[in-house]
């Protein structure tokens, strides 16, 4: 992932972060009832689940932005829970947070971000932590799966599911922050950095960030050059040549991505994963390549060679024939 920005220039991810919910791009659902809670004052636990990049920690800011207006900072703590210190330094620091004086508001936020990151007991912990203090502090819990979060927590939160967001909420940011930044960019440098981010804002922020220094326009070149991920239609080739039986072909193009574009074998997964339908295969040939495409992940999960795993893909494909 090209996450790093370039050196010696404003993060763009932290200049264009939405200060406030309305500037929040997507998740209309989502920013509406946000909204209504703190019209009405009345903030619950919240628990944002959903997968990086697509705002959960941008809502829990721009709520404490809303609630607290210029004092947000003294009123909000951000907290990450895989703090390699553990959970009693997080617990300790949640104690004295919430037990130090109050500047008039009813309560404080406690943005907890990772909190799927912690063992069962240690959940249990902050379960009790959270009730010891919840007469004066809200907490906002963040994780990719809510599914690892006990049910003793989710039934204290509110649950919100963030989706990755859809193609035109991405490319309306990357417009307006090119238009700011005074970048050229093409319409297929926009599709290019939509689809590289499936769904990931910060991915395509970092993206458009690394590839404006690149050179004067950005288009779909640029884009595939810094973006780490292939275009489609390379993938596509490799599935449809594994298809047809032609197994040396397709492996030389698995080959290249890993090799030359420097692709990491999970994102090949992923991009294979978001386009299996686009191929135009039968129903079962499509259902099989699913099925594969299921197990690779899986053993990839588990720390299986990248290499390995996905010629043997392109193998069993090859063998359907
Ligand atoms: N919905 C959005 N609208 C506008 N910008 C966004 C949105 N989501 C993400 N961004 C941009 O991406 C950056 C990263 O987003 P954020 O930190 O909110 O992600 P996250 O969902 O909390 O991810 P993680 O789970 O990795 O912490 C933000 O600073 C902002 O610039």
């Amino acid at each position: 992932m090209s996450d790093a920005p370039p050196q010696g220039r404003e993060v763009w991810i932290e200049k264009y972060r939405p200060g406030s919910l309305s500037e929040v791009a997507g998740h209309e659902t989502i920013v509406q009832r946000l909204e209504n809670y703190i019209e009405q004052n009345d903030l619950p636990h919240l628990l944002f689940a959903g997968p990086a990049g697509v705002g959960k920690t941008t809502c829990a800011v721009a709520i404490a932005k809303e609630i607290y207006g210029e004092h947000w900072r003294e009123n909000f703590l951000e907290l990450n829970a895989s703090d390699e210190r553990g959970i009693d330094v997080v617990r300790d620091r949640i104690k004295s947070f919430a037990r130090s004086s109050f500047g008039g508001y009813d309560y404080r936020v406690i943005f907890l971000d990772e909190a799927d990151a912690l063992t069962s007991d240690a959940q249990s912990a902050l379960r009790r932590t959270m009730e010891q203090f919840s007469h004066n502090t809200r907490f906002i819990l963040s994780c990719n799966y809510s599914s690892k979060i006990i049910d003793p927590i989710q039934s204290r939160c509110t649950v919100f599911r963030f989706s990755p967001l859809a193609d035109d909420a991405i490319a309306g940011q990357i417009r307006q922050i090119a238009d700011a930044e005074g970048i050229e960019i093409t319409k297929a440098g926009i599709d290019a950095l939509v689809y590289a981010a499936g769904g990931d804002m910060r991915k395509a922020i970092n993206d458009l960030q690394a590839a404006g220094v690149v050179g004067e326009t950005v288009d779909e070149e640029t884009v595939y050059d810094i973006a780490s991920t292939a275009r489609p239609e390379e993938i596509e080739e490799m599935v449809q040549l594994a298809l047809a039986g032609d197994f040396m072909a397709a492996r030389s193009i698995l080959e290249t991505l890993l090799t030359e574009e420097g692709i990491a074998g999970d994102d090949i997964i992923d991009q294979l994963h978001r386009s299996v339908w686009e191929y135009g295969l039968g129903e079962r040939e499509a259902v099989q390549l699913m099925d594969r495409i299921g197990e690779t992940d899986y053993r990839l999960t588990l720390g299986a060679n990248e290499r390995v795993q996905l010629e043997a893909l392109l193998a069993g494909l090859a063998l359907d024939e």
